[in-house]
């Protein structure tokens, strides 16, 4: 049967970091010394935001996921106004903070991190589950530096369904900012996106004000500009990723077996 946890079974730590509607704590289970990371979010801000169906979804969607690359949820409870998630602990941190600290990463590292989230995103798609949010900021590093997403709060269950925009549109495909039904492919999209961020530092359609980035993802106006010194495998990869027409994209399986990929990450 489900074990029942509550409060007294932790011991709470530092604030790791906080999201839109809570914050994540670093805790220890009394009993077993066990890390976790606590994500503490609370009711009237659910409730507040209507974001009751979407938080149980994610935590549905989270549970039942097992990959060595999407962060684990172990379990939840709540008291009166706060209801608590029990997470995996990722000791690394958030990719973007190493991504803000070197600025970009060599193509080595840039590829690794691209084939890891390909295979979690194939994961979740064998498992009709869309995340659509992913970005740097949802992305974790363990102890060992091997990427986890995190913050399944956007995900979406099964085949495309309309939903309010929020956040940076910096990683939205042209479909979800046209608002367009969308499918799969959001996330094939995103992993161009994340590849070219990863390489040359900052998102490729980025621009002082917000339409003007919606303007260029919907143009899908892509330039590489001269410096860094990006391989023409990367680039090409990140080309056949962000394409406008979502049937068009580069699949996951094909990613995996893309040149800059193969001689990046496996041998
Ligand atoms: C991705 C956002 C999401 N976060 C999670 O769910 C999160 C789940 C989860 N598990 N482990 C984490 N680890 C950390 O947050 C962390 C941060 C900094 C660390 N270091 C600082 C620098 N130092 C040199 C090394 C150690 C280490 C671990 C996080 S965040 C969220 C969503 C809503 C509300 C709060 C948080």
């Amino acid at each position: 049967p489900q074990k029942q946890w509550s409060l007294d079974d932790f011991e709470i730590g530092k604030p790791l970091g906080k999201g839109k509607f809570g914050r994540v704590y670093l805790a220890r289970e009394v009993k077993t010394g066990f890390i976790v990371a606590l994500k503490v979010i609370f009711k009237e801000q659910i409730e507040k935001y209507r974001l009751h169906h979407q938080l149980k979804r994610e935590m549905e969607i989270q549970t039942s996921l097992r990959h060595p690359n999407v962060l684990r949820l172990y379990g939840w409870f709540h008291d009166e106004e706060r209801i608590f998630l029990i997470l995996e602990y990722a000791h690394g941190g958030e990719l973007y903070r190493e991504l803000r600290k070197t600025g970009r990463l060599p193509e080595k590292q840039a590829a690794m991190y691209i084939a890891s989230l390909t295979q979690a995103l194939a994961y979740c798609h064998e498992k009709h589950v869309i995340h659509r949010d992913i970005k740097p900021e949802n992305l974790l590093l363990d102890h060992e530096g091997r990427l986890k997403i995190a913050d399944f709060g956007w995900s979406v269950q099964s085949k495309s369904k309309r939903h309010t925009m929020c956040g940076t549109l910096d990683y939205l495909a042209p479909e979800m900012v046209e608002k367009k039904a969308h499918d799969y492919a959001v996330d094939n999209w995103t992993l161009g996106v994340l590849c070219y961020e990863f390489l040359y530092g900052g998102p490729p359609f980025e621009a002082e004000r917000q339409n003007d980035t919606f303007r260029r993802i919907v143009k899908v106006d892509l330039s590489f500009p001269p410096t860094p010194e990006v391989s023409a495998d990367a680039k090409n990869l990140i080309s056949q990723l962000l394409v406008k027409d979502s049937s068009k994209r580069l699949s996951l399986r094909k990613i995996m077996e893309h040149p800059w990929i193969i001689k990046n990450v496996t041998g």
